[in-house]
C-alpha cells in the first residue's frame, strides 16, 4: 500500500541576519527528511521547541515550499495540487483557540467559513456547520454566539469543527490542547479519537509533551534540529525508546516542571542554534554516550520493522571514527 501522505528528502532552509548590512545567513530549519504516513494512522510528531516541528506541519500543509525533495498527498505534488485543492484534504487546528476564531463573527459562520470558500450555498452551509458542531461536543444553540461566550475547550472543539467541515482526510494537529487546562485537555484528545474513529481521519499530532503522544498517537517520530533521530509504533518508542535523544525526552515526562510547558530535558546544554549545527551527529554535544565517530559521521537511518533511528550505537558503535 502507497503512503497517503509522504515526504521525500525534505530539505526548507530560511535566510536569517538582523539589520540592513548584517550578513544574511542560512538556517537549515527541516533537514533532509523522510516521512510517511498510512490512512488512519495517528503520527505525533515530538521535540523540542526550534526542532522544526512547525515548519514540517508548514511544509506537509503547503503554506510553505521545499527548497529540495518532494511532498505528495496519494502520490500528487502537494505544491502543484493548489491552495483549495489542497485544503479539501488535509486541514490545520492551531495550538490558541483564543487568537485562531474571528472574534467578531458568530461560532457558524466561523465554522462554515471554509465552505465559502469552497463556493458552497448559505443555507448548505449553515446546515453543515450546525451539524459539525453537534459532532463535536457543541450544542446547537452555540451556533449563534461569538468566540468570547465560549470556554477554552469548546474554542478548541469550534476550530475543529471548522477544519473538519470541509471533511477532510488528514488532520494536521500543531499542539491543539498546550493552551488547554490539564482536565480540559483529555476531553479534547478523547474527542479527537472519537472523532477519527467515527470519520475515517487521519492525523498528523505535533506536541513537546510526550504523555499526550502517548495518549493519542499510534507511531512517534522524534525531531532533532530538522531531522527526524527516531520513529517507531507508539508501545516500541515508549516501552524501548532507542536514540539517546529519545530516551533524554522520556525521562523528562517523569520530572514534569509545570507550568513551564516545554519538557526539561535534564540535557544540560540548551538545543544548537540550527545556524551552527554540530558536525556529524548533530545531537553529539549533548549525548552522554557520544564517541569519536559521532562527531565525525553523519549518522544512517537503519531501518526496522516499524520505523528507523538514526544513531551509530546501533550501526557499529560510536568509538570507530571515520574512515
Ligand atoms: N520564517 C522563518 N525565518 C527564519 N527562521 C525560521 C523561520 N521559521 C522557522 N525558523 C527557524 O527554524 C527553526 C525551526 O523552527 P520551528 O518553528 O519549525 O521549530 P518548532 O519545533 O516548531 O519549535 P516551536 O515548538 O518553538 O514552535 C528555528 O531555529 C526557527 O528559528
Amino acid at each position: 500500500m502507497s503512503a497517503l501522505l509522504e515526504a521525500k528528502e525534505v530539505t526548507r532552509t530560511f535566510w536569517v541576519g538582523r539589520g540592513l548590512f548584517a550578513k544574511k545567513r542560512l538556517l537549515t530549519a527541516v533537514n533532509n527528511l523522510d516521512l510517511s504516513l498510512d490512512k488512519g494512522e495517528v503520527l505525533g510528531l515530538v521535540g523540542e521547541s526550534g526542532s522544526g516541528k512547525s515548519t514540517l506541519a508548514k511544509l506537509l500543509l503547503g503554506l510553505l515550499a521545499p527548497n529540495s525533495g518532494s511532498i505528495t498527498l496519494a502520490g500528487s505534488d502537494v505544491g502543484a495540487m493548489g491552495r483549495l485543492a489542497l485544503a479539501r484534504r488535509i486541514q490545520p487546528v492551531f495550538q490558541d483557540p483564543y487568537s485562531s476564531l474571528n472574534p467578531r463573527k458568530p461560532v457558524a459562520s466561523i465554522v462554515a467559513l471554509p465552505l465559502a470558500v469552497q463556493g458552497v450555498g448559505a443555507a448548505e452551509r449553515r446546515k453543515r456547520a450546525v451539524a459539525m458542531l453537534e459532532k463535536v461536543g457543541l450544542a446547537k444553540r452555540h451556533a449563534d454566539v461569538y468566540p468570547n461566550e465560549l470556554s477554552g475547550g469548546q474554542r478548541q472543539r469550534v476550530a475543529i469543527a471548522r477544519a473538519l467541515v470541509v471533511e477532510p482526510e488528514i488532520v494536521l494537529l500543531d499542539e491543539p490542547t498546550s493552551a488547554l487546562d490539564v482536565s480540559v485537555q483529555s476531553q479534547i484528545l478523547n474527542l479527537l479519537l472519537d472523532l477519527r474513529r467515527d470519520l475515517g481521519l487521519t492525523y498528523v499530532f505535533i506536541s513537546h509533551n510526550l504523555a499526550v503522544v502517548e495518549h493519542i498517537a499510534t507511531r512517534v517520530a522524534v525531531m532533532y534540529l530538522g531531522r527526524i533521530v527516531e520513529m517507531a509504533d507508539r508501545e516500541t518508542l515508549f516501552r524501548a525508546p532507542r536514540h539517546p535523544y529519545t530516551r533524554a525526552l522520556l525521562e523528562s515526562v517523569l520530572t514534569p516542571e509545570p507550568g513551564l510547558g516545554v519538557p526539561e530535558t535534564g540535557l544540560g546544554l540548551a538545543i544548537p542554534n540550527p545556524l551552527n549545527s554540530p558536525s556529524g551527529c548533530v545531537f553529539h554535544p549533548r549525548c552522554e554516550e557520544a564517541g569519536p565517530r559521532c562527531k565525525a559521521e553523519v549518522p544512517r537511518s537503519l531501518r526496522s520493522p516499524d520505523g528507523f533511528v538514526a544513531c551509530h550505537l546501533y550501526d557499529g558503535g560510536v568509538g570507530r571514527a571515520a574512515a
